[in-house]
Order: C-alpha cells, then structure tokens, then sequence
C-alpha cells in the first residue's frame, strides 16, 4: 500500500539567474536537509512552502490537501509552520519565558509539549528571567528552538540554524536537536550546505544545484554513492543501534545489521539509540581469514567485495558490501594484487576506528583504535 507522503511539492519559480524546478515529497516525522551550494536555491525553495508569497504555478500538498494550486492559497499563517533561521530572531523587549509563553499562547494545536518540557529538553530554565540581548548566540538559538515547539507546529522549517554559531555551540544545538527528533514525532526540513550536519542529522536529502534537483533519496543511500555531492571524503555512512555496553572495558557493542556487530570505546550509551558512524576508508583494511586474538583490532565483519578502483597513486578503493550495508576499504594496489582480490570475492573486513556522529559521540573517543 502506498504510503501517502506528508508532503508534496511541484514547484517552478523563475529567480534571477534560473528557474527554481523541484518536484519532491517529505516523509513524516523525518529530517529531510535540502543540501546545496550558495545560491542554489535552497531558501527560495523554503519560502514557496512558507506561502510567503503567492507564487503562480505552484502545488503544494500538505496531508493531502492543498496548500497551493491553481484553485488553492492557503497563507502562511494558516500552514501552521514553524521557523527557525539562522538569526534567533527573538522578541527583544520579552524575557525568556516571555518569548516561551507568547508563542505557547498562539500554538496551533493543544497537543504538544509544554513549556516546563521543552525548558528541561531545551536546559533553559536557568535563563527564564533573561532578556534575548543579554544570552549568547547558542542559548539565543536554543530558545529559539523553544519557540517554534511551543508552538507546535505541523512542519518546521529551519534554515541554517547553527551556521552562525561557534563550532561548540553548534555542537551543542546539534545535539538537543537530535534529542528532540528522537522525543517529537515532528517532521522537519532542514537547510544546510554543511555535508557533517546533514550526515549527523538527515533522514532524507533532496540536493539542489542552480534551481534543480540532482538527487533526492535517504541520507544514508546518498552519502554512500562515490559521485554524490554528499558524499564524504571516502568515508562510509551507517546507522547502528546500541545493543549491549560493557561497562568493564567502556565498549558499545552496535547492530549494523544481520548478525553484524561493531565494538566502539564510548562513554555510556542508552540500548535501543540509533547512532549514525563515519567509517574512514583508510580505517578499514582487508584480510582472507577471520579475526583471531594476534591483532589489537577487535572488529571483523564478513564481506563481499563489489568492485575495486585502482588510481595512480599506488592506491585502491575497494567497496564491499556487508549484509546489504556498504563499507569502502582503502587499500595499497600492492595489497590488492598480494592478496588477489576480485569482485564477488568474499573476505573479511578488518575496521580499525569508528567516528560515532551521535549526541553521546560528544564524550566518545573518536576514531579509537580498536
Ligand atoms: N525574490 C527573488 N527574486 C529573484 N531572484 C531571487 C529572489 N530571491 C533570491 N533570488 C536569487 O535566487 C538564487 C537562489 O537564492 P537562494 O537564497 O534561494 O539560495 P540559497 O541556496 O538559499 O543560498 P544561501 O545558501 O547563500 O542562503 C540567487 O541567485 C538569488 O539571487
């Protein structure tokens, strides 16, 4: 059965030097990052959803009713949106909890978080009796984030909301985000030309260039194609889910996949967290046995390799496939021609570091040897 998307959008907008022409749908209760360089689109494309202005030939579905067509142009104030940019934009003259409570007093439905909630999810109650001018661009931006959910709106919109900030506050506005996503069944769209952010935070990407879409699909299919835009420097994106945590050698045992585990040196982590891990290619190796107690690498998964490109640096890039799961080896050609290896050939991966992408990756000893 077809599932009906929360969203569908059918949009043509002539801006100054191209056309805006994206056809797309959002899922519900997913991050969808719409991804691009400077200029390509991507905040012409958030105000047609906005209803900012009443664009001719535009279609826009929301929940199965239009928003806007032909017939149809539901305002903005009527789509019940939230909005988060990259400047707070908070009410100057009101407290904290003043900015809170104005917003609560207009949310669109009932049903939502109240503000006692969101202070303790969002750490504010420290700066309840504080004035926007007198916090930092962080706090500012975390209550901010406040707002719009005190609203509670059926979509949100954020454009760039920590490419202000300092890489600690970013940091820190990632990680209540990713805790809200995981609280609140809310669907977001997320503007960002950092590929890092939309690793950590994306379900979905749609990735504009010059007013076009040149790929759309899930963050993780995209970020693992070797000519996507969104692909990382020959790293392998995965989801896990925490399945045991020895607390005796602070080891976080991850599912990646059928029967397929992976041991991580972390602080605490909760069972059942999906985590996001970036695998460097250069971190993973190869060898024909299994692991045995010679090696002070812990991780093996059974693979099958799917191609290998040599380049003229002496060097290879090997994709494998583990259980469906992607994973790039980065090899010496050396290594390749020794070991004779051959596409569809089954061997053994060989993972000496993990970065964990997640909020507990903040206490997590990146990329440790294993
Ligand atoms: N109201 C408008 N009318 C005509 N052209 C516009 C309008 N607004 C923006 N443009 C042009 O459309 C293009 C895309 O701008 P937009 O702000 O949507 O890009 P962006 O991807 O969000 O960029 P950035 O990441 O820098 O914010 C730019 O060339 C811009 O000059």
């Amino acid at each position: 059965m077809e599932v009906t998307p929360l969203l569908s959008a059918d949009i043509t907008l002539p801006l100054a030097n191209f056309a805006l022409a994206a056809e797309f749908t959002l899922r519900d209760n997913s991050i969808t990052a719409l991804f691009g360089h400077s200029g390509s689109g991507k905040t012409s494309l958030l105000k047609v959803l906005a209803g900012f202005d009443k664009t001719p030939g535009n279609n826009v579905r929301f929940k199965g009713q239009p928003w806007q067509d032909q017939q149809h142009f539901v305002p903005c104030h009527r789509r019940h949106i939230g909005y988060v940019f990259q400047q707070p934009q908070l009410l100057p003259h009101l407290t904290v909890l003043d900015n809170l409570r104005y917003a609560y007093r207009r949310r669109f439905h009932d049903d939502g978080p109240s503000i006692e909630e969101l202070c303790r999810w969002l750490a504010l109650d420290d700066l309840l009796s504080q004035y926007p001018g007198s916090l930092s661009g962080g706090q500012q931006q975390r209550v901010a984030i406040a707002r719009t959910l005190a609203s509670n709106p059926a979509l949100i919109l954020m454009d760039e909301p920590v490419s202000a900030l300092d890489a600690d506050s970013r940091e820190e506005i990632l990680n209540y985000l990713e805790q809200l996503h995981r609280r609140l069944s809310i669907a977001i769209v997320y503007v960002s030309h950092n590929i890092e952010e939309i690793h950590r935070l994306a379900d979905d990407v749609i990735i504009l260039q010059q007013g076009k879409i040149v790929q759309q699909g899930p963050v993780l299919e995209l970020a693992n194609l070797l000519d996507s835009p969104l692909h990382g420097r020959q790293h392998t994106l995965l989801e896990a889910e925490v399945c045991h945590y020895d607390s005796q050698w602070q080891l976080t045992t991850v599912n990646i996949g059928d029967n397929q585990t992976l041991q991580l040196s972390s602080h605490p982590t909760t069972i059942g967290h999906r985590l996001r891990l970036r695998i460097p290619a250069s971190n993973v190796s190869i060898t024909l046995a299994g692991g045995d107690n010679s090696s002070s690498i812990i991780n093996y998964l059974d693979a099958r390799i799917i191609s290998i490109d040599e380049d003229d640096r002496g060097s290879a890039l090997v994709r494998l496939d583990v259980q469906g799961q992607p994973l790039l080896a980065k090899l010496t050609r050396k290594s390749v021609h020794q070991l004779q290896l051959t596409p569809q050939q089954q061997v053994v991966a060989q993972i000496k570091g993990v970065a964990m992408l997640s909020d507990q990756a903040r206490n997590i000893s990146d990329a440790s040897t294993l």
